[in-house]
């Protein structure tokens, strides 16, 4: 038998009167978690026109020419936008981004955001700007969904929805990012990535997959395998600030996307951020238990940030807060 990852059907995550089917569900998350870090979601609510609409708009704006591009260009001041030159561990990816964010409560340039948040830049695309923001709130309510479903399965003995609003996004402030991802075709697929290995760093992302190409891998005991484009799916993983918040017992995983040489890829991630002041630790278990040390998320993505631009060493990881 192939492994592959676990398609879960969330519907009874919403309605929230039939308990037992919802704690299936949540059972489904929590193996998930365990075993890959990855599962694809079904029946998970989001408007699929909107979703189609956004995919339509996102591949237009890739396919204008460089220069219009360039006008919405990220910078080290701004890290909202379009980009063609991220690093993965140091290596150029075989991509092109662009990236937009909630707003920041009280201004999007609040003193709380150590210099990484930026302004959202749009281009000048009839209904791009508003079909992007319609996009983000469905994923914001998504995510925090999953969100809640994940730290359940933690059994951590607090209530999670109290938590998710009073720990992770106080006064609503939330440092998410929803990224559009292109992958051109490549000469050589043997010498390049899409994206290198990586876990990414926040809570969990939702991953929306071009239909028509498979490129995303997951690692498991040190053999990559393929997460094939699902149709009407979304594929979710866990970051970084989960492994720390489950103190390990669930791993960021490790993906990579391969680089292809007979056609273009275009996906969709929203990555779940908290609040830059947010401290992540290990739930649900004793002082002398805990196997990490207290996060900044702040400080965590600022340095993770930086390395994202610029050749600086190695780039942050959670394995620097292990005790
Ligand atoms: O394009 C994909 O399928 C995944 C991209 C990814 O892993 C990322 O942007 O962090
Ligand atoms: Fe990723």
């Amino acid at each position: 038998m192939v492994l592959s990852v676990p398609t879960i059907d969330i519907s009874a995550l919403r309605a929230s009167n039939d308990v037992s089917e919802k704690s299936k569900v949540i059972q489904q998350i929590g193996d998930a978690c365990e075993q890959w870090g990855f599962f694809y979601v079904v029946n998970h609510g989001v408007d699929l026109d909107l979703v189609e609409k956004a995919t339509t708009l996102g591949k237009l704006f890739f396919h204008m020419p460089k220069e219009i591009k360039d006008k919405v260009a990220r910078s080290e001041n701004n890290f909202q936008g379009f980009s063609d030159s991220e690093l993965t561990k140091q290596k150029v990816d075989w991509k092109q981004v662009f990236d937009f964010t909630p707003e920041l409560p009280g201004g999007s340039l609040a003193e709380s955001s150590m210099g990484v948040h930026g302004r959202n830049q749009w281009p000048d695309i009839p209904e791009f700007q508003d079909t992007m923001e319609k996009y983000l709130k469905s994923m914001q309510i998504l995510a925090k969904s999953l969100f809640c479903a994940v730290l359940e399965t933690l059994n951590a003995g607090m209530d999670c929805k109290n938590f998710i609003e009073s720990s992770c996004f106080p006064g609503n402030e939330e440092t998410s990012v929803c990224r559009l991802n292109f992958y051109p075709k490549c000469p050589d697929p043997a010498l390049h990535l899409g994206v290198g290995p990586h876990s990414d760093p926040a809570i969990l992302t939702v991953l929306l997959q071009d239909s028509a190409v498979c490129s995303l891998q997951v690692q498991r005991d040190g053999k990559f395998y393929d997460i094939p484009p699902v149709k009407d799916s979304f594929v979710i993983n866990i970051g970084d600030m989960m492994q720390a918040w489950s103190n390990g017992k669930y791993r960021g995983p490790v993906h990579q996307v391969l680089a292809n040489h007979d056609s273009d890829r275009f996906s969709l991630p929203y990555f779940l951020a908290p609040a830059y002041s947010c401290i992540v630790e290990p739930l649900g278990v004793k002082e002398e238990e805990k196997k990490y040390k207290k996060i900044h998320w702040g400080h965590f993505r600022k340095a993770r940030y930086e390395g994202d631009f610029a050749d600086r060493g190695e780039e942050i990881q959670v394995s620097h807060f292990e005790m």
